[in-house]
């Protein structure tokens, strides 16, 4: 990237440095044992060196991108917003740890994780600046969809370490006392569930004037029918299940259009000794085969916002990256997002979610002879 080795002479000997380390996975069990001893100086330790081989490690695969991709006017922005925030931290490698350090240090994570606020939409915004000038053949495509899968995770995984250090050390009271930064060590499922619900439904309202109930079954035989209670990050399963109501809505709406009753949205969850599964199944009329594949798929989902004229018909090209994510958020901690489409009847989503907090560990990606491969080869 010629802008990078002009502007910003030692950049690239620091990133060759840090990329040469693998990314450290925590388990969700870590980061909980490790917020409720809380010492700022081990996390500043641990942060200091941590957070930059994650920078490094995406920022190395960012220049291996399609140089078509690599020189839209929004991949060059995101591409600066990195250098700009590696700098930041590796300003901190030789620091003496005193309070002042430790303060500045959480100041300079909130101005970080400030500056990337929006990295998805402007990455969004460089897939469309590629599709507009360029043709982009199966291999590009695929090239960018291995890319921004592993793109997206690595941001996860730098903002949840974030969170954590400025949650725990950043000074702000812990709202939810039994929070663990932004972990719940006992999170109420059933109640992630009813939330999103609720909020995908005021939306399919307003724009349908009607909308699916909810009906929730659970199954605990584990833990003789307790509640189904979880280690986890209350806003990752939000932001999964939100998606899948407001996807489940909208075909349930659009194939019973003229119709006065909807059959409602099931929610089944059940206590595995491995997973947690949400089970999600509507009878929205379900989707194709052939069209199952483009849900995750970035280059598909990438598409100028619908005019508003063809508003009444169903975007069968998704207009977001919603789906793509939420799979990354229950892949993160080794969960999975998996569909199951009946054509003609309707569709069950599931998450899966690993049960036992020693086995929630970050999936990361990691910059290597392998990924460096994968961008090198052709189809
Ligand atoms: O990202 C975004 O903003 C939203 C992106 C997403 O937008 C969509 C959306 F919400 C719902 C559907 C959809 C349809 C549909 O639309 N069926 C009708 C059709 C008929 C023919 C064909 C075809 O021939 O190709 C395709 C679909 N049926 O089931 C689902 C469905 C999809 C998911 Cl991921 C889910 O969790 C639950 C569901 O019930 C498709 C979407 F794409």
């Amino acid at each position: 990237m010629r802008i990078t080795r002009r502007c910003f002479g030692h950049i690239p000997k620091m990133l060759d440095f840090y990329s040469q380390f693998n990314p450290s996975p925590l388990s969700i069990k870590q980061f909980i044992d490790f917020g409720l001893s809380a010492c700022e100086r081990k996390s500043f330790t641990f942060l200091r060196k941590e957070l930059p081989v994650r920078l490094a490690n995406i920022m190395q695969e960012i220049h291996l991108l399609p140089e078509h991709l690599l020189r839209m006017p929004s991949v060059g922005i995101v591409n600066n917003l990195y250098i700009t925030s590696f700098e930041e931290i590796i300003h901190f490698e030789k620091s003496e740890i005193n309070d002042t350090t430790l303060d500045k240090f959480c100041q300079a994570l909130i101005k970080i994780r400030n500056r990337h606020a929006d990295v998805v939409e402007v990455m969004a915004k460089g897939i469309i600046e590629l599709k507009e000038s360029h043709d982009v053949d199966a291999h590009m495509e695929n090239n960018i969809q291995y890319f921004l899968d592993r793109f997206f995770m690595s941001r996860v995984s730098i903002r949840m370490l974030i969170n954590q250090h400025t949650l725990l050390f950043g000074g702000v009271l812990n709202g939810h006392s039994r929070h663990v930064g932004c972990i719940d060590p006992s999170c109420d499922v059933i109640s992630v569930i009813k939330d999103a619900y609720e909020n995908a439904r005021f939306l399919c309202d307003q724009y349908y004037l009607a909308s699916p109930e909810l009906v929730v079954k659970s199954h605990n035989d584990l833990e003789c029918g307790n509640e189904i209670r979880i280690v986890y990050v209350p806003s990752h399963l939000y932001h999964i299940l939100f998606e899948l109501f407001k996807n489940s809505m909208r075909a349930v709406m659009e194939y019973y259009g003229d119709s006065d009753t909807y059959p409602p949205v099931e929610v089944t969850i059940v206590r595995g000794k491995e997973d947690i599964c949400v089970k999600m199944s509507d009878r929205g009329g379900g989707i194709p085969r052939s069209y199952m594949d483009q849900l995750f798929k970035y280059m598909y989902s990438t598409a100028p916002q619908p005019s508003k004229s063809d508003a009444h018909t169903v975007p069968l090209a998704g207009y977001g990256y919603g789906l793509p994510l939420s799979r990354l958020y229950a892949r993160y901690l080794h969960g999975d997002l998996v569909l199951l489409s009946c054509e003609g009847y309707g569709t069950d989503a599931v998450i899966y979610l690993k049960a036992l907090s020693n086995e929630a560990n970050e999936l990361l990606p990691i910059f290597n002879k392998t990924s460096t491969k994968f961008y090198r080869t052709p189809l």
